[in-house]
């Protein structure tokens, strides 16, 4: 029974599902981490797999970019594969200043410009965008249990403008103490809301947006691994 959007069979993808933005990063960590990784998706090129990782069924499958595409793909998974927790593991705009490369934010709320919410929910509603409790106190005890940069849990920003020329913006979310900004994870969590399923945003600082800075490939590369273990070890504990 495919999807418009997936090709998998029912069964094929486990409830837990880490979720990068990058299909070549979904390719990645079903190579490198997980184990008996097949393929169970491919439409549009947006890669889906479903392995184990030490012992337990793990999926992992691009989001694309922007809040439409990882709401299509999240609201799919939960509602026709059975899916129950979506972990986004991706990048994100340091805004902070105590943040630094490669720190892991682990998104407690994300606010947003996207008009979905607004579309989803009339009446003028803010929407408060959260994720699940449990996974993101397991996100955060596993952050500080791993070796490496540091974890940090606080809001950030889904924006749809990745080219922002607006610091008046930048600068009163920062002021309220948004951490970074990023493009999907208020999507993720409104859809997991209304599937009555579970959802969490694990975004990794590669630049930021009051100075310039640059992550070689290969830093790039051992930041977002270190957010994948987090994923994988909220997943086994929360
Ligand atoms: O690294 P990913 O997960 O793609 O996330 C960030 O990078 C993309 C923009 O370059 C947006 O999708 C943003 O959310
Ligand atoms: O969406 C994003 C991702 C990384 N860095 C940004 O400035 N924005």
């Amino acid at each position: 029974m495919a999807t418009p959007h997936i090709s998998a069979e029912p069964g094929d993808f486990a409830p837990d599902v880490l979720m990068p933005g990058d299909p070549r990063r979904a390719t990645r960590i079903a190579e490198t981490v997980l184990e008996d990784a097949r393929l169970v998706t491919e439409v549009r090129g947006v890669l889906g797999y479903t392995g184990t990782f030490e012992g337990r069924p793990v999926s992992v499958m691009a989001s694309g970019m922007g809040v439409p595409s990882i709401s299509i793909y999240a609201t799919e998974l939960y509602r026709f594969y059975g899916v129950q927790r979506i972990i986004r593991i991706g990048t994100a705009g340091g805004m902070a200043r105590h943040l630094e490369l490669g720190d892991v934010v682990v998104a407690t709320a994300a606010h947003t410009d996207s008009s979905v919410s607004a579309n989803r929910i009339p009446g003028g509603i803010h929407y408060s965008h959260v994720p699940d409790f449990g996974l993101a106190a397991a996100a955060f005890a596993a952050g500080q249990a791993t070796p490496g940069a540091g974890v940090h849990a606080g809001p950030v920003l889904t924006s749809d403008v990745f080219y922002a020329d607006r610091p008046h913006v930048t600068q009163a979310l920062t002021d309220h103490g948004t951490l970074a900004v990023e493009m999907e994870a208020a999507g993720l969590y409104a859809v997991a809301d209304r599937e009555r399923a579970k959802a969490l945003a694990l975004v990794s600082i590669s630049d930021f947006t009051f100075q310039a800075a640059e992550l070689s490939a290969e830093e790039r590369e051992q930041l977002f691994d270190r957010a994948v273990q987090i994923g994988l070890a909220a997943f086994a504990a929360a």
